[in-house]
Protein backbone atom coordinates (compact mmCIF):
# COMPACT_ATOMS: atom_id res chain seq x y z
CA UNK A 1 0.00 0.00 0.00
CA UNK A 2 1.36 2.93 -1.26
CA UNK A 3 2.37 5.56 1.92
CA UNK A 4 1.58 8.85 2.16
CA UNK A 5 3.96 12.15 1.65
CA UNK A 6 5.03 13.36 5.36
CA UNK A 7 3.06 16.78 4.00
CA UNK A 8 -0.30 15.00 2.92
CA UNK A 9 -3.03 13.70 4.90
CA UNK A 10 -4.62 11.01 3.50
CA UNK A 11 -8.81 11.39 4.68
CA UNK A 12 -10.63 8.19 5.01
CA UNK A 13 -14.16 9.04 4.13
CA UNK A 14 -17.07 7.08 6.37
CA UNK A 15 -19.73 9.13 6.56
CA UNK A 16 -21.44 6.68 3.65
CA UNK A 17 -20.61 3.64 6.21
CA UNK A 18 -20.57 4.81 10.11
CA UNK A 19 -22.50 7.63 9.45
CA UNK A 20 -25.44 6.63 7.60
CA UNK A 21 -25.41 3.30 9.98
CA UNK A 22 -26.04 5.73 12.91
CA UNK A 23 -28.71 8.08 11.29
CA UNK A 24 -32.30 6.65 12.27
CA UNK A 25 -33.01 7.06 8.61
CA UNK A 26 -32.60 4.40 6.29
CA UNK A 27 -31.52 5.93 3.25
CA UNK A 28 -32.22 4.99 -0.20
CA UNK A 29 -29.68 2.94 -2.52
CA UNK A 30 -29.78 6.00 -5.68
CA UNK A 31 -29.15 8.45 -2.66
CA UNK A 32 -25.93 7.00 -0.76
CA UNK A 33 -24.59 6.21 -4.69
CA UNK A 34 -25.50 10.26 -4.89
CA UNK A 35 -23.34 11.17 -1.19
CA UNK A 36 -20.65 8.46 -2.61
CA UNK A 37 -20.14 10.19 -6.26
CA UNK A 38 -20.25 13.79 -4.69
CA UNK A 39 -17.81 12.60 -2.06
CA UNK A 40 -15.06 11.53 -5.15
CA UNK A 41 -15.79 14.55 -7.00
CA UNK A 42 -14.86 16.60 -3.55
CA UNK A 43 -11.28 14.41 -4.23
CA UNK A 44 -11.91 12.25 -1.31
CA UNK A 45 -9.79 8.95 -2.55
CA UNK A 46 -10.74 6.70 0.22
CA UNK A 47 -14.58 6.12 0.46
CA UNK A 48 -15.94 3.02 2.89
CA UNK A 49 -19.27 2.36 0.61
CA UNK A 50 -20.72 0.42 2.64
CA UNK A 51 -20.86 -2.70 5.17
CA UNK A 52 -21.79 -6.43 4.94
CA UNK A 53 -23.23 -6.70 8.11
CA UNK A 54 -26.16 -8.65 9.02
CA UNK A 55 -29.45 -6.33 8.18
CA UNK A 56 -31.10 -7.42 11.22
CA UNK A 57 -28.13 -5.98 12.78
CA UNK A 58 -27.44 -2.89 10.99
CA UNK A 59 -30.87 -2.20 8.79
CA UNK A 60 -29.18 1.01 7.32
CA UNK A 61 -26.61 -1.18 5.53
CA UNK A 62 -28.89 -3.04 3.57
CA UNK A 63 -28.42 -3.27 0.19
CA UNK A 64 -24.96 -2.50 0.22
CA UNK A 65 -23.82 -4.96 -2.69
CA UNK A 66 -26.78 -2.66 -4.93
CA UNK A 67 -24.47 0.74 -3.59
CA UNK A 68 -21.16 -0.92 -4.49
CA UNK A 69 -22.60 -2.29 -8.06
CA UNK A 70 -24.25 0.87 -9.31
CA UNK A 71 -22.00 3.66 -7.61
CA UNK A 72 -20.31 5.14 -10.91
CA UNK A 73 -16.53 4.65 -10.14
CA UNK A 74 -14.39 6.85 -10.37
CA UNK A 75 -10.51 6.55 -11.25
CA UNK A 76 -7.89 6.53 -8.47
CA UNK A 77 -10.92 6.29 -5.91
CA UNK A 78 -10.86 3.01 -3.56
CA UNK A 79 -14.58 1.95 -2.70
CA UNK A 80 -14.28 -0.04 0.69
CA UNK A 81 -16.43 -2.23 2.52
CA UNK A 82 -16.89 -3.40 6.52
CA UNK A 83 -16.76 -7.51 6.56
CA UNK A 84 -17.60 -9.17 9.97
CA UNK A 85 -16.36 -12.76 8.70
CA UNK A 86 -16.04 -14.78 5.39
CA UNK A 87 -20.16 -14.17 4.54
CA UNK A 88 -19.43 -10.58 4.43
CA UNK A 89 -16.28 -10.63 2.91
CA UNK A 90 -17.59 -13.63 -0.28
CA UNK A 91 -20.38 -10.47 -0.74
CA UNK A 92 -18.36 -7.51 -1.00
CA UNK A 93 -16.07 -9.26 -3.70
CA UNK A 94 -19.25 -10.31 -5.51
CA UNK A 95 -19.90 -6.69 -5.55
CA UNK A 96 -16.38 -5.32 -6.85
CA UNK A 97 -15.37 -3.88 -3.54
CA UNK A 98 -11.97 -2.32 -3.69
CA UNK A 99 -10.88 -3.26 -0.59
CA UNK A 100 -12.53 -4.85 2.77
CA UNK A 101 -12.48 -3.54 6.35
CA UNK A 102 -12.52 -6.22 9.57
CA UNK A 103 -13.15 -5.04 12.87
CA UNK A 104 -13.07 -5.74 16.67
CA UNK A 105 -12.51 -3.50 19.70
CA UNK A 106 -9.67 -3.87 22.51
CA UNK A 107 -12.67 -4.62 25.10
CA UNK A 108 -14.40 -7.65 24.96
CA UNK A 109 -17.61 -6.61 26.93
CA UNK A 110 -17.46 -3.92 23.81
CA UNK A 111 -17.07 -7.44 21.05
CA UNK A 112 -20.00 -8.91 22.75
CA UNK A 113 -22.66 -6.28 22.11
CA UNK A 114 -21.48 -5.58 18.69
CA UNK A 115 -20.35 -8.35 16.94
CA UNK A 116 -21.88 -11.04 19.84
CA UNK A 117 -18.37 -12.55 20.70
CA UNK A 118 -15.61 -12.03 22.67
CA UNK A 119 -12.14 -10.07 21.27
CA UNK A 120 -10.55 -13.26 20.97
CA UNK A 121 -13.18 -14.99 18.78
CA UNK A 122 -13.67 -11.91 16.52
CA UNK A 123 -9.86 -12.10 15.88
CA UNK A 124 -11.07 -16.08 14.66
CA UNK A 125 -13.28 -14.78 12.74
CA UNK A 126 -11.05 -12.39 11.15
CA UNK A 127 -8.24 -14.63 10.45
CA UNK A 128 -9.90 -16.55 7.47
CA UNK A 129 -11.49 -13.09 5.98
CA UNK A 130 -7.37 -12.05 5.70
CA UNK A 131 -6.09 -15.18 4.37
CA UNK A 132 -8.93 -15.70 1.66
CA UNK A 133 -8.47 -12.05 1.02
CA UNK A 134 -4.50 -12.08 0.91
CA UNK A 135 -5.69 -15.26 -2.02
CA UNK A 136 -7.23 -13.28 -4.51
CA UNK A 137 -5.03 -9.68 -3.83
CA UNK A 138 -7.74 -7.34 -2.05
CA UNK A 139 -6.40 -5.40 0.70
CA UNK A 140 -7.46 -4.97 4.52
CA UNK A 141 -7.96 -2.36 7.04
CA UNK A 142 -8.42 -3.60 10.26
CA UNK A 143 -10.26 -1.49 13.17
CA UNK A 144 -9.97 -1.79 16.80
CA UNK A 145 -12.73 0.16 18.51
CA UNK A 146 -12.83 1.82 22.36
CA UNK A 147 -9.62 2.16 21.94
CA UNK A 148 -10.06 5.03 24.60
CA UNK A 149 -12.68 3.70 26.69
CA UNK A 150 -16.16 1.08 25.98
CA UNK A 151 -19.45 2.20 27.06
CA UNK A 152 -19.93 -1.11 28.95
CA UNK A 153 -16.60 -1.55 30.97
CA UNK A 154 -15.29 1.68 31.37
CA UNK A 155 -11.39 2.02 31.01
CA UNK A 156 -9.13 -0.14 28.76
CA UNK A 157 -6.07 -0.84 29.18
CA UNK A 158 -3.34 0.69 26.61
CA UNK A 159 -1.70 -3.04 26.44
CA UNK A 160 -5.02 -4.25 25.28
CA UNK A 161 -5.22 -1.82 21.73
CA UNK A 162 -1.37 -2.90 21.40
CA UNK A 163 -1.97 -6.69 21.70
CA UNK A 164 -5.08 -6.38 19.29
CA UNK A 165 -3.55 -3.94 16.91
CA UNK A 166 -0.22 -6.30 16.70
CA UNK A 167 -2.60 -9.52 16.04
CA UNK A 168 -4.13 -7.88 13.07
CA UNK A 169 -1.20 -6.55 11.29
CA UNK A 170 0.67 -9.77 12.20
CA UNK A 171 -2.26 -11.10 9.93
CA UNK A 172 -1.97 -8.86 7.60
CA UNK A 173 -3.89 -5.64 7.55
CA UNK A 174 -2.08 -3.07 5.85
CA UNK A 175 -3.33 -0.76 8.66
CA UNK A 176 -5.15 0.11 11.81
CA UNK A 177 -7.18 2.55 12.22
CA UNK A 178 -8.16 3.33 16.27
CA UNK A 179 -11.65 3.84 17.37
CA UNK A 180 -12.38 6.36 20.13
CA UNK A 181 -15.77 5.00 19.66
CA UNK A 182 -17.57 6.65 22.74
CA UNK A 183 -15.74 10.15 21.50
CA UNK A 184 -14.42 10.06 25.65
CA UNK A 185 -10.50 10.40 24.53
CA UNK A 186 -8.28 12.92 25.83
CA UNK A 187 -4.91 14.64 24.32
CA UNK A 188 -2.59 13.34 27.27
CA UNK A 189 -4.54 9.67 26.28
CA UNK A 190 -4.22 10.05 22.62
CA UNK A 191 0.13 10.76 23.24
CA UNK A 192 -0.02 7.93 25.94
CA UNK A 193 -1.50 5.57 22.70
CA UNK A 194 0.28 6.59 19.93
CA UNK A 195 3.29 6.87 21.79
CA UNK A 196 2.93 3.14 23.04
CA UNK A 197 1.72 1.63 19.52
CA UNK A 198 4.72 3.25 18.32
CA UNK A 199 7.26 0.64 20.53
CA UNK A 200 5.70 -1.89 18.19
CA UNK A 201 4.63 -0.74 14.95
CA UNK A 202 4.97 2.18 12.16
CA UNK A 203 3.23 4.88 13.06
CA UNK A 204 2.70 4.89 9.15
CA UNK A 205 0.72 1.96 9.74
CA UNK A 206 -1.70 3.48 12.05
CA UNK A 207 -5.04 5.85 11.59
CA UNK A 208 -7.50 7.56 13.95
CA UNK A 209 -10.94 7.53 13.77
CA UNK A 210 -12.66 9.62 16.90
CA UNK A 211 -15.92 10.46 17.36
CA UNK A 212 -16.68 13.79 18.54
CA UNK A 213 -19.03 13.11 21.53
CA UNK A 214 -17.35 15.41 23.69
CA UNK A 215 -15.85 18.00 21.14
CA UNK A 216 -12.47 16.82 21.66
CA UNK A 217 -12.37 14.96 18.17
CA UNK A 218 -10.00 18.05 16.92
CA UNK A 219 -7.34 18.45 19.47
CA UNK A 220 -6.84 14.48 19.70
CA UNK A 221 -6.39 14.50 16.09
CA UNK A 222 -4.13 17.44 16.50
CA UNK A 223 -1.77 15.65 19.09
CA UNK A 224 -1.84 12.70 16.85
CA UNK A 225 -0.77 14.22 14.00
CA UNK A 226 2.16 15.50 16.09
CA UNK A 227 3.21 11.88 16.67
CA UNK A 228 3.01 11.33 12.80
CA UNK A 229 -0.12 9.69 12.27
CA UNK A 230 -0.76 11.04 8.55
CA UNK A 231 -3.95 9.18 8.01
CA UNK A 232 -7.52 10.43 9.84
CA UNK A 233 -11.31 8.91 9.39
CA UNK A 234 -13.85 11.41 9.46
CA UNK A 235 -17.87 11.81 7.95
CA UNK A 236 -18.43 14.27 5.88
CA UNK A 237 -21.25 16.56 7.94
CA UNK A 238 -20.41 14.81 10.82
CA UNK A 239 -23.21 12.40 10.04
CA UNK A 240 -23.89 9.57 12.42
CA UNK A 241 -24.72 9.78 16.29
CA UNK A 242 -23.44 7.03 18.33
CA UNK A 243 -25.83 4.35 19.78
CA UNK A 244 -23.68 3.62 23.09
CA UNK A 245 -24.20 7.68 24.40
CA UNK A 246 -27.64 8.83 23.52
CA UNK A 247 -27.99 12.02 22.07
CA UNK A 248 -24.20 11.99 21.46
CA UNK A 249 -22.60 14.21 18.03
CA UNK A 250 -21.42 10.97 15.14
CA UNK A 251 -17.56 11.24 13.37
CA UNK A 252 -15.68 14.03 13.35
CA UNK A 253 -16.58 15.98 10.38
CA UNK A 254 -14.11 15.64 7.51
CA UNK A 255 -15.09 19.46 6.63
CA UNK A 256 -13.71 20.41 10.17
CA UNK A 257 -10.50 18.03 9.61
CA UNK A 258 -9.81 18.70 6.52
CA UNK A 259 -9.64 22.53 8.20
CA UNK A 260 -7.19 21.38 10.60
CA UNK A 261 -5.23 19.92 8.33
CA UNK A 262 -5.07 22.84 5.68
CA UNK A 263 -4.08 25.10 8.97
CA UNK A 264 -1.51 23.00 9.14
CA UNK A 265 0.10 23.65 5.85
CA UNK A 266 -0.97 19.71 4.87
CA UNK A 267 -2.20 18.62 1.46
CA UNK A 268 -5.15 16.48 1.00
CA UNK A 269 -6.19 16.65 -2.67
CA UNK A 270 -9.93 17.40 -1.29
CA UNK A 271 -12.03 20.61 -2.57
CA UNK A 272 -12.76 21.98 0.57
CA UNK A 273 -16.06 23.74 -0.91
CA UNK A 274 -17.41 20.78 -2.72
CA UNK A 275 -17.05 18.73 0.15
CA UNK A 276 -18.79 21.32 2.28
CA UNK A 277 -21.45 21.74 -0.41
CA UNK A 278 -21.86 17.63 0.13
CA UNK A 279 -21.58 17.93 3.58
CA UNK A 280 -25.21 20.01 3.41
CA UNK A 281 -26.58 18.32 0.73
CA UNK A 282 -26.81 15.46 2.74
CA UNK A 283 -27.86 16.98 5.96
CA UNK A 284 -31.19 18.62 3.80
CA UNK A 285 -31.56 15.07 2.46
CA UNK A 286 -31.34 13.32 6.36
CA UNK A 287 -33.22 16.41 7.63
CA UNK A 288 -31.08 17.03 10.42
CA UNK A 289 -28.25 19.30 11.32
CA UNK A 290 -24.95 19.75 9.27
CA UNK A 291 -22.52 18.59 11.74
CA UNK A 292 -19.89 20.74 10.36
CA UNK A 293 -18.85 24.07 11.64
CA UNK A 294 -16.32 24.98 8.80
CA UNK A 295 -18.70 23.27 6.37
CA UNK A 296 -21.73 25.33 7.64
CA UNK A 297 -19.28 28.21 7.49
CA UNK A 298 -18.34 27.73 4.03
CA UNK A 299 -21.94 27.06 2.77
CA UNK A 300 -23.04 29.99 4.18
CA UNK A 301 -20.18 32.46 2.49
CA UNK A 302 -20.80 31.00 -0.40
CA UNK A 303 -24.48 31.99 -0.66
CA UNK A 304 -23.94 35.29 0.98
CA UNK A 305 -21.55 36.26 -2.58
C1 LIG B 1 -21.20 -10.30 13.01
C2 LIG B 1 -22.64 -10.77 13.08
C3 LIG B 1 -23.14 -11.15 11.72
C4 LIG B 1 -22.69 -11.97 14.01
O1 LIG B 1 -24.04 -12.26 14.33
P1 LIG B 1 -24.42 -13.63 15.01
O2 LIG B 1 -25.90 -13.62 15.24
O3 LIG B 1 -23.55 -13.86 16.19
O4 LIG B 1 -23.91 -14.61 13.89
P2 LIG B 1 -24.45 -15.82 13.10
O5 LIG B 1 -23.28 -16.33 12.33
O6 LIG B 1 -25.19 -16.75 14.03
O7 LIG B 1 -25.50 -15.21 12.05
C5 LIG B 1 -26.78 -14.74 12.42
C6 LIG B 1 -27.49 -14.28 11.19
O8 LIG B 1 -26.76 -13.25 10.54
C7 LIG B 1 -26.44 -13.65 9.21
N1 LIG B 1 -25.11 -13.16 8.86
C8 LIG B 1 -23.95 -13.55 9.39
N2 LIG B 1 -22.95 -12.87 8.81
C9 LIG B 1 -23.52 -12.04 7.90
C10 LIG B 1 -22.99 -11.09 7.00
N3 LIG B 1 -21.69 -10.86 6.91
N4 LIG B 1 -23.84 -10.43 6.21
C11 LIG B 1 -25.18 -10.66 6.27
N5 LIG B 1 -25.73 -11.53 7.13
C12 LIG B 1 -24.90 -12.22 7.94
C13 LIG B 1 -26.52 -15.16 9.20
O9 LIG B 1 -26.74 -15.63 7.89
C14 LIG B 1 -27.66 -15.38 10.13
O10 LIG B 1 -28.87 -15.12 9.43
P3 LIG B 1 -30.25 -15.84 9.82
O11 LIG B 1 -29.96 -17.31 9.70
O12 LIG B 1 -30.55 -15.43 11.27
O13 LIG B 1 -31.25 -15.29 8.84
C15 LIG B 1 -23.56 -9.67 13.69
O14 LIG B 1 -23.21 -9.49 15.01
C16 LIG B 1 -23.46 -8.38 12.95
O15 LIG B 1 -23.78 -8.27 11.78
N6 LIG B 1 -23.03 -7.33 13.64
C17 LIG B 1 -22.88 -6.03 12.98
C18 LIG B 1 -22.31 -5.07 13.91
C19 LIG B 1 -21.98 -3.81 13.18
O16 LIG B 1 -22.04 -3.70 11.98
N7 LIG B 1 -21.58 -2.79 13.97
C20 LIG B 1 -21.19 -1.56 13.41
C21 LIG B 1 -19.85 -1.63 12.74
S1 LIG B 1 -18.48 -1.48 13.87
C22 LIG B 1 -18.30 0.19 14.03
O17 LIG B 1 -19.08 0.94 13.53
C23 LIG B 1 -17.11 0.73 14.75
C24 LIG B 1 -16.11 1.39 13.81
C25 LIG B 1 -15.56 0.36 12.81
O18 LIG B 1 -16.70 2.41 13.06
C26 LIG B 1 -14.94 1.95 14.62
C27 LIG B 1 -15.38 2.76 15.84
O19 LIG B 1 -16.07 3.78 15.69
O20 LIG B 1 -15.01 2.34 16.94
Amino acid sequence: MQRAHPDSVRIVEVGARDGLQNEAQALSVELRCELIGRLAAAGLRHIEAGSFVSPKWVPQMQYSDRVLLQLERQPGVRYAALTPNLQGLEAALAANASEVAVFTAASDAFTQKNINCSVAQSLERIRPVLEHARTVGLPVRGYVSTVMGCPYQGEVPVQAVVDVAQALLDMGCYEISLGDTIGTGSVPQTQNLIRALALHMPVSQLAVHFHDTYGQALANIYAALELGIRTIDGSVAGLGGCPYAAGASGNVASEDVLRLVEGLGLHTGIDAQLLAETGQWISDQLQRPNGSKSGRALVAKATQK
